[in-house]
């Protein structure tokens, strides 16, 4: 279970939001909503544990994750709103080597599978920054095929993204809750994921 208790976050001199609660069980699924501003990559970076909130206590399997330190960003995937891809690298380097930094060794075949399935088939050796915006974002998102992780914190997974690569997302986020996994995430979109509960969390 993840549990978040009483966040509270101020950034300069603007509080951002307090009192914000939640439990998150397998399968469950939590978006945060609100507008731009609201504060809602700040939460998403305190729940990774980036930065600390204000107030509040965060629990991973009812124990603190400040406590539980690597233990915890073992069961963690972050894919933050930038795609976080290097330039120089090729589609395929850039997702061996950001999942190699998260912990995780694929091969250039997992790779190659996990880009194709983005799409991206043909794609694999070209340097990141001949590919256009929605095709760095399906790069960085190909993480998510690869990794084994538990929980999955995405900040504007679908932003960039085509009809179809939202659909392919949506179909991932999916399986994801269906075996157990559980996701929180912003998006400005509406999205159609079924979850064994979803938890809708608004920012003023
Ligand atoms: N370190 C900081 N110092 C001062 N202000 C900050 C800091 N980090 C974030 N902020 C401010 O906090 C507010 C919330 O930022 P945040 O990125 O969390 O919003 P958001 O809800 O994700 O917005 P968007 O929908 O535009 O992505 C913004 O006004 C931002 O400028």
């Amino acid at each position: 279970m993840f549990q978040g208790t009483n966040l509270a976050c101020v950034r300069g001199d603007r509080k951002l939001f307090e009192s914000i609660s939640f439990k998150l069980e397998a399968g469950c699924l939590m978006q945060v909503n609100g507008p731009n501003g609201s504060g809602k990559t700040s939460l998403l970076r305190i729940l990774c544990g980036l930065s600390s909130p204000g107030m509040g206590i965060i629990s991973w399997n009812d124990v603190a994750i400040g406590t539980l330190g690597n233990e915890y960003f073992r069961e963690l995937t972050y894919i933050g709103h930038l795609s976080g891809t290097k330039d120089d690298l090729t589609a395929l380097e850039n997702l061996r080597i950001s999942s190699a930094l998260a912990g995780q060794k694929i091969s250039d075949k997992q790779a190659q599978d996990a880009l194709a399935y983005m799409g991206l088939r043909g794609r694999e050796s070209l340097p990141a920054k001949v590919l256009s915006q929605g095709q760095r974002r399906r790069v960085a998102l190909a993480r998510l095929l690869v990794c084994k992780t538990k929980l999955w914190i995405l900040d504007e997974p679908l932003a960039a993204l085509d009809v179809g690569a939202v659909k392919l997302m949506q179909a991932l986020l999916e399986q994801h809750l269906k075996q157990g996994g559980m996701v929180i995430m912003t998006t400005h979109q509406d999205i159609d994921v079924t979850a064994a509960s979803t938890i809708q969390l608004q920012l003023a």
